[in-house]
């Protein structure tokens, strides 16, 4: 599956390095999220009132939206040391023993991915999220014994990109859920603000809109666009990020003004000129474009559907009238039985409305 997107919104390590110098440390200094920033600073002030470690936290949201600074955020506040790990990294419940036995008091331990946790280790989180306490299990067979482990009181901070995935036992453990949303222009706008004095970009007003509005709602995009803008803007140009240089660059790189690439607008056209905008199934359009079904499903689909350029129907993927719009032509008129029937606000009857269901 193809992951290397400029608009993707997964990260490699290479990319975490730069992304770390990036990393807002405060709450004050968390753009957005107004909701889920207030109600956390609620939690751990009261926390802290208490002298207690802050109730087990749960964020979900996609990629790339700042749920790992967010649990950054959290050890910072808390003058607490983070432990940070993930689902797929804890194979056996013995590898999640082993981190819980080891963490001090107050620390909190970052669990990225943890709706991939096998089921021996989540079934252990259990127990351990509630009673701060393990059974490690020594020995094999008949002879195994359970031996219960105290453990110190910490913060478990889950991360999530699939809240709905998590069993309701795990996800009632979490004291606090925060679900992260995409953010909006206006406040990438000031994250890429911030990000351009750190990496001392002279980024102007309508450059940092340019970029904003191409990001999909996404800090970690909009970060990746900014660096790339500050390299056209330096071997092309004066250093200084305008709207029309910012313009430019993203042509160069093929993202569009609503941010999306080619393989978005490839799935796109596919659908409106080949299938006339649909319905079609997903593994044929997958074909039109020469890709994997779970890419276009997993890489593509999900922001074309909440850009309401896509829609996915029980008969198949079909093309919205924003989606012929975007792409400079104009969506096909409606049946005229439909027309004429909704003029006469008579509804549709039954079987014309599952024509071809
Ligand atoms: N609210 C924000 N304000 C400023 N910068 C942010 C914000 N949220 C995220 N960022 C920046 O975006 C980048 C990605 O954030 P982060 O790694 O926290 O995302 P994530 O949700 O944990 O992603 P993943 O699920 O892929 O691990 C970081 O460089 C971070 O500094």
């Amino acid at each position: 599956m193809s992951t290397d997107r400029l608009v993707g919104g997964a990260a490699d390590d290479e990319e975490r390095a730069v992304e770390a110098a990036l990393r807002p440390t405060s709450l004050d200094e968390f753009i957005g999220q107004d909701r889920v920033r207030d109600q956390l600073g609620l939690v751990l002030d009261a926390a802290r009132a208490r002298g207690k470690t802050a109730d087990h936290v749960l964020l979900s949201g996609g990629p790339g939206l700042g749920k790992t600074t967010l649990a950054m955020i959290i050890a910072g506040e808390m003058g607490a040391p983070l432990r940070l790990t993930s689902g797929p990294a804890i194979t056996h419940a013995g590898d999640l023993a082993a981190i819980l036995s080891s963490l001090n008091e107050g620390e909190v331990l970052f669990l990225d991915e943890i709706h991939r946790l096998a089921r021996p280790a989540e079934e252990m989180l259990y127990m351990a999220m509630e009673d701060f306490r393990v059974d490690v299990v020594v020995g094999k067979g008949p002879g195994a014994t359970a031996i219960p482990l105290e453990l110190p009181p910490f913060t478990l901070v889950g991360a999530t990109t699939r809240a709905g995935l998590l069993p309701a036992p795990l996800r009632d453990r979490f004291g606090f859920t925060a679900h992260m949303d995409l953010y909006e222009p206006a406040e990438l706008e000031l994250v890429l603000r911030r990000s351009a004095g750190l990496l001392k970009v002279d980024l102007r007003p309508d450059g940092a809109s340019t970029v904003a509005r191409r990001s999909r709602g996404t800090p970690r995009i909009a970060n990746r666009l900014l660096r790339r803008v500050r390299d056209f803007a330096e071997v092309r140009g004066t250093g200084v990020v305008t709207g029309p240089v910012a313009s430019a660059a993203l042509e160069i790189y093929e993202v569009d003004e609503l941010g999306l690439d080619r393989l978005d607008r490839g799935v796109l056209t596919a659908l409106v000129k080949l299938f006339g905008g649909g319905p079609v199934g997903l593994s044929t359009l997958a074909v039109a474009v020469g890709e994997e079904p779970e890419t276009v499903e997993v890489v593509a689909e999900p922001f074309l559907v909440r850009a309401g350029l896509l829609a996915r129907t029980p008969r198949g993927r079909i093309a919205t009238p924003a989606a012929w719009h975007h792409l400079g032509l104009v969506p096909p008129a409606p049946a005229p039985v439909a027309v004429a029937l909704a003029r006469q606000d008579v509804p549709l009857p039954l079987d014309a409305a599952d024509d071809g269901a």
